[in-house]
């Protein structure tokens, strides 16, 4: 499946759990010798006494990884919910690592939107350590300097987690002039992220629309990445650059994110699209 071009293996745990194991999954992911994708998602039964959740979701980077959470992957994996009549629709609720989070199918369409929940700014709970940066507070948000000996600036981030950890850039002229490639593992690789992060860049056209590209950790680049996007929504807003609703346009299709509260909840909402549907074997024989 795919979200804005975020594609997806997802596979069907609810009668028998495949193997889950970071070998099996480096080898479904890959492009050249598996199926190839940017993150593979578990559909799976929810514990009997689990009365907040229908399923449980979980997902794993390509490189093997089980991390804590994914947007775009959130809208697909309740989609296959859906047409696959596991779930009646149109709300789903998942169960992620870290709480339940809620999806709602648009009726007659591919068009899924996922509340994300809570953002969370706290150092601890990105989790972050400024130790050493510079910081300057733009409208409600901090943003932290990282200085780059190579061009002589500091680089400001933002920090936000949306279940997972984001560093979010708010640059001047067009993002697709950032070298994305160079600057999201200087990021990642600067000491201050003790668990990873994913990095995004964010271009503002205006309050209501905005362009973005993120390299998400374990991953790289990849065509979008709905957490990173709600993470550059919510940094962006509490700076008063967007409004309630913005669009942002990543390389592989728009999403949406709204929010009245700011920080209670965010909503993405964009395609959920399949694919194909195939079988995988699960020994390597
Ligand atoms: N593409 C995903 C995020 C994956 C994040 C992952 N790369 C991590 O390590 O946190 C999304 O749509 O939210």
């Amino acid at each position: 499946m795919q979200g804005a071009g975020n594609d997806f293996v997802v596979l069907d745990g609810m009668t028998r759990l495949p193997p889950v194991d970071e070998a099996f999954i480096r080898r479904l992911a890959d492009r050249k010798f598996g199926v190839g994708c940017d993150q593979v998602l578990l559909l799976a039964p929810v514990e009997a006494d689990d009365d907040e959740a229908d399923f449980r979701y979980r997902i794993f980077n390509n490189t093997g990884e089980e991390i804590e959470q994914c947007g775009n992957g959130a809208r697909c994996i309740a989609r296959f919910a859906i047409l696959k009549g596991y779930a009646r629709g149109p709300l789903v609720r998942l169960r992620v690592k870290k709480g339940v989070i809620s999806v709602v199918a648009e009726s007659d369409s591919e068009r899924m939107t996922v509340d994300m929940g809570a953002a969370k700014l706290d150092y601890a709970d990105i989790p972050f350590d400024p130790e050493g940066l510079v910081r300057r507070r733009v409208g409600g948000m901090m943003q932290y300097g990282i200085w780059r000996s190579d061009v002589g600036e500091y680089l400001w981030l933002c920090v936000v987690n949306l279940g997972n950890p984001h560093a979010v850039i708010f640059v001047d002229g067009s993002v697709d002039d950032v070298p994305v490639g160079e600057l999201g593992p200087f990021v990642q690789n600067c000491g201050h992220f003790s668990e990873g992060v994913n990095v995004g860049f964010v271009e503002v056209l205006d309050e209501r629309r905005a362009r973005i590209r993120v390299y998400e950790r374990g991953s790289g680049e990849t065509l979008a990445c709905g957490t990173g996007t709600c993470a550059a929504y919510i940094a962006g807003r509490l700076q008063g650059r967007f409004d309630e609703e913005t669009a942002f346009y990543a390389r592989g299709g728009e999403l949406l994110c709204r929010s009245i509260t700011t920080l209670e909840s965010v909503t993405l909402s964009g395609n959920a699209s399949v694919v194909f549907e195939g079988a995988f074997p699960i020994s390597d024989a």
